[in-house]
């Protein structure tokens, strides 16, 4: 058993590794850092909080130093890892007053997350340009918005946070241009039929799409005031970048092995990085994608979490493996929900796949049933050599979400679309039909 481990970072991925520590690991003596002032935010509660369909952001915190230290913990937070000595195997930090120490470890968890890419545009620094990614950020963004001069808004990329924000701010009383280079919304999660309903969900609720458009630089007079793309030019009282995420691995450079595409630390299924006594979780680290079969960077919470709990047990002696994942996600606006996991069929072929999709809409329910009754439509993605199912998608207006479960643990345990053919799904009325349309989509698959 390791005497000292240390946690860099004790967001979700920091606090899961600590919460799994402190509760199985009683003789360690465990410590972490963490640069901000709070712990374990729920960003995806941000665009809640914005379109008031929560009253505030006090429950979107479950941890903090209190609860932590309550546990036997020693955090300390404001406080920077400024560098690593992977050799001596000690850490320098500056906490908020300005003062170094050094602390040494025997094993070291790093969690140090991502940050909001941040394009180099002529504009950037005019006010009123936001990024959002902590609870500050979040609760700089509330407290602008009780300016009433701030009438449009312009979200920069319609990925998952763009999409969830623009519902907000519409929600807040703001008008709202989505703008995004790419030809639809949610382009890296869903095929383009997807993408669609979501687009005429979002046009429907009066938000401007400006699709296939290039940011160039953004206008005004310390305030912005205009979004120039390279097709048109949009007011804009408050323009919000949500172009994706980069991971933090400033203390890893050059000492670490890290993933081609995007420099995050690259971990084997134990969460362990190039150097033994090392592990990395969350945002900053790579993943195993089971449905590439391949090392991947899939930023989610979830993925946090989970990479946490591994790296801890690991980093405590108790071997443990990560089942691989598949980046299975949600997302619900204006009670248009879609959920996916794995590959769409679009990203399956740029993969080089000799992948097929089987599609079916049906009713959620059976016809009699005549009330809170719904159309939906799955898309399952499969693999035409190996039969091996790839990827999954679902769209309704009924709460669908609990399906994508089943294709996620599918892919990972490389079932076959035809294995799923004659799969056992229970039928009652009250919620899905006999002809269930899992079971007719895979039927359907050629
Ligand atoms: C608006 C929004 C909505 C989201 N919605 C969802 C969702 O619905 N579902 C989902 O699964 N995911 C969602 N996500 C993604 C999710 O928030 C991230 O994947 C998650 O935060 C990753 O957790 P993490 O602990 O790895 O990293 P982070 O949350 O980035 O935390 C890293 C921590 O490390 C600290 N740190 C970094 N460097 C240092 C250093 N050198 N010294 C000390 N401390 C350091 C930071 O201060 C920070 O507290 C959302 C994100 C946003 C922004
Ligand atoms: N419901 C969920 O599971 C949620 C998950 N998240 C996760 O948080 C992470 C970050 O989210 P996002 O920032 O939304 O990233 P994202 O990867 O979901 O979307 C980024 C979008 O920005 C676009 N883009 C990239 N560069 C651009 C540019 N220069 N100009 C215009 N558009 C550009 C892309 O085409 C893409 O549509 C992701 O990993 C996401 O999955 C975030 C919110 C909710």
């Amino acid at each position: 058993m390791p005497k000292k481990i240390i946690v860099i970072g004790a967001n979700h991925a920091g606090t899961a590794a600590l919460n799994t520590i402190l509760d199985n690991y009683k003789d360690v003596d465990v410590t972490a850092f963490d640069a901000n002032s709070n712990i374990s935010f729920l960003g995806c509660g941000m665009a809640l909080w914005i379109g008031g369909q929560i009253s505030g952001p006090d429950g979107l915190f479950y941890s903090s130093k209190e609860i932590l230290e309550g546990k036997g913990a020693k955090i300390y937070m404001e406080t920077s890892v400024n560098s690593v000595d992977f050799d001596s195997k000690v850490v320098y930090t500056k906490d908020a007053a300005g003062k170094d120490c050094e602390y040494p470890y025997d094993k070291l968890i790093l969690a140090t997350g991502s940050t909001p890419v941040g394009p180099q545009l002529p504009g950037m620094s005019l006010e009123n340009v936001q990024f959002v990614k902590l609870y500050q950020n979040a609760a700089e963004v509330i407290e602008k918005l009780g300016d009433t001069s701030i009438k449009k808004v312009a979200v920069v990329g319609a990925g998952y946070i763009g999409v969830e924000l623009a519902e907000a701010f519409q929600r807040n009383g703001r008008e709202v241009t989505l703008i995004d280079c790419a030809d639809t919304c949610l382009s890296a999660y869903y095929d383009d039929m997807f993408c669609k309903r979501m687009e005429k969900q979002l046009s429907d609720h009066g938000i401007h799409l400006a699709f296939e458009e290039k940011v160039e630089r953004l206008e005004g007079n310390e305030k912005v005031e205009k979004v120039v793309t390279d097709k048109h030019t949009y007011d804009a009282d408050m323009v919000i970048f949500c172009v994706g995420f980069r991971p933090n691995t400033k203390l890893g450079n050059g000492q670490l092995k890290q993933f081609h595409n995007n420099g995050a630390y690259l971990t084997d299924l134990m969460q362990q990085t190039s150097r033994p006594d090392v592990y990395a979780v969350g945002d900053c680290a790579t993943v195993y994608n089971n449905a590439i079969e391949d090392t991947d960077y899939i930023a989610l919470a979830t993925n946090a979490v989970r990479s946490g709990i591994i790296a801890a047990h690991n980093a405590c002696g108790t071997e443990l493996k990560s089942p691989g994942v598949q980046g299975s996600n949600g997302i619900s606006i204006w009670g248009l929900n879609m959920v996916s996991t794995g590959l769409s069929l679009e990203r399956a072929k740029k993969l080089g796949f000799d992948a097929a999709a089987t599609d079916y809409e049906d009713w959620q329910k059976a016809g009699f049933m005549e009330k809170d009754n719904y159309k939906v439509v799955i898309r399952i993605v499969y693999d035409k050599k190996t039969r091996r199912i790839l990827g999954a998608q679902l769209c309704s207006d009924y709460d669908i979400s609990m399906a994508i479960h089943l294709f996620s643990m599918a892919i990972q345990e490389k079932v076959t679309i035809d294995k799923l053919k004659l799969f056992d799904l229970f039928f009652l009325p009250h919620f899905n039909q006999p002809y269930n349309y899992i079971t007719m989509a895979a039927l359907n698959a050629e």
